[in-house]
């Protein structure tokens, strides 16, 4: 375990040279990993697993669009796809990853199959960490860990294709055979995690859960809304707001951010922008500084895991998602940016 100083504070983490697939292959050489459920994460880290050269198993229900995309990605129905029941009695390791609402549905089942030695993984704290109200509550004598990639599955399968890895939090919540820790990490370097930073179950479900309504998903769409509407009721023209709202950031800006910082952003920019931005961003950190405490006061409280739970537990959620997530992707700005995209010239060639 390394321990790197990040601006100032000293962390443990796990890098793959510390920690290489060799290693990690050793580790897990007599396990049978089995990746419950074939979502966004199930396939990411299951193929990468698999791809990395561990002995992996998918379990998923049967007849339901996930167990097609298995199959589709090569999986083998009685040989490396199982229904849910089969794969978690081959499983010595339970890579839990149904979606948060339907882990508290399947948990009964889960239970009878974890039989003292296995272990249990999870992507994220809040199963156990909000335990109340999920009833996931593991027994005393299986290993309980985690490993949560930092993006979606998508991008951890599309980096790993690519050669590159996305950093992922790990957590051990209980270590009942004293191999957790080279278990979780051994997983961890499997699933093609860049580096693995260490964290607990209830840390990393209360910094996801703000991460994902804040900055990261819930803020930046918000932010992006307002601009976008001042530009447009001044008289700009959509190409010009969605350019200047989103294309430009998201093509030009967050590449140089994530290369080199953002002080290396703002100098690559004129003077002009430089003297505006220094003096803007803070007026918003402190505008969205009351909002963001409030929602890291909710995530706490546990009301939005509940509010997850209360909507993601409905039978036709996915159809209620989809409606809102059409409503967003039928609004003015989207729309305008369906269109800017289509007219970038790589995706004019085809
Ligand atoms: N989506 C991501 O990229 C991402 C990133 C980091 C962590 N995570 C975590 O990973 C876990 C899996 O998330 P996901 O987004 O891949 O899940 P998901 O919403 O894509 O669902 C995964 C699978 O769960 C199955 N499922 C849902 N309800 C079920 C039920 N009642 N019975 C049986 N099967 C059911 C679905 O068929 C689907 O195949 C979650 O804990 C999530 O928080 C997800
Ligand atoms: C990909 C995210 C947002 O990081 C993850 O936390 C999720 O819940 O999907
Ligand atoms: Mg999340
Ligand atoms: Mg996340």
């Amino acid at each position: 375990m390394a321990k790197i100083n990040f601006g100032g504070t000293e962390e443990n983490v796990v890098t793959r040279e510390e920690f290489p697939l060799k290693k990690a292959q050793d580790v897990l050489k007599e396990e049978t990993i089995a990746v419950i459920g074939y979502g966004v994460q199930g396939p990411g880290q299951a193929l990468n697993l698999k791809d990395n050269g561990f002995n992996v198993i998918v379990g998923q229900r049967e007849n339901s669009k996930s167990w097609d995309k298995a199959v589709a990605d090569g999986w083998k129905p009685g040989k490396t796809l199982f229904p849910i029941e089969e794969a978690l009695d081959k499983g010595t390791i339970i890579q839990y990853l149904l979606s948060d609402a339907g882990q508290i549905a399947v948990w009964p089942t889960v239970e009878k199959y974890l039989k003292p030695g296995k272990a249990l993984y999870f992507s994220h704290g809040f199963g156990v960490t909000y335990k109340e109200r999920t009833g996931i509550i593991p027994p005393k004598d299986v290993d309980v860990i985690l490993v949560a990639p930092k993006g979606s599955g998508t991008s951890l399968r599309r980096m790993f294709l690519e050669g590159r890895g996305l950093n992922s939090s790990y957590a051990i919540f209980q270590d009942a055979t004293g191999k957790a820790f080279d278990r979780v990490v051994a997983l961890g370097i499997g699933v093609g995690s860049g580096y693995l930073f260490e964290t607990t179950f209830q840390k990393e479900v209360f910094s996801d859960l703000t991460g994902e309504r804040g900055s990261l998903m819930g803020a930046i769409q918000g932010i992006f809304a307002a601009q976008y509407e001042v530009l447009r009721s001044n008289g700009h023209s959509p190409s010009e707001a969605f350019n200047e709202t989103v294309e430009e950031l998201t093509q030009s800006l967050m590449p140089l951010v994530a290369e080199n910082g953002m002080d290396w952003m703002y100098a690559n920019c004129s003077t002009t922008a430089q003297r505006g931005a220094l003096d803007w961003w803070k007026k918003f950190r402190d505008a969205s500084l009351p909002v963001f405490k409030d929602l890291y006061s909710e995530v706490a409280k546990g009301n939005e895991a509940q509010r997850s739970i209360d909507a993601n537990s409905q039978s036709d959620y996915r159809v209620k998602l989809e409606e809102e997530l059409k409503e967003l992707r039928e609004s003015e700005m989207w729309n305008a940016g369906a269109a800017v995209r289509q007219l970038r010239p790589e995706n004019q060639k085809k």
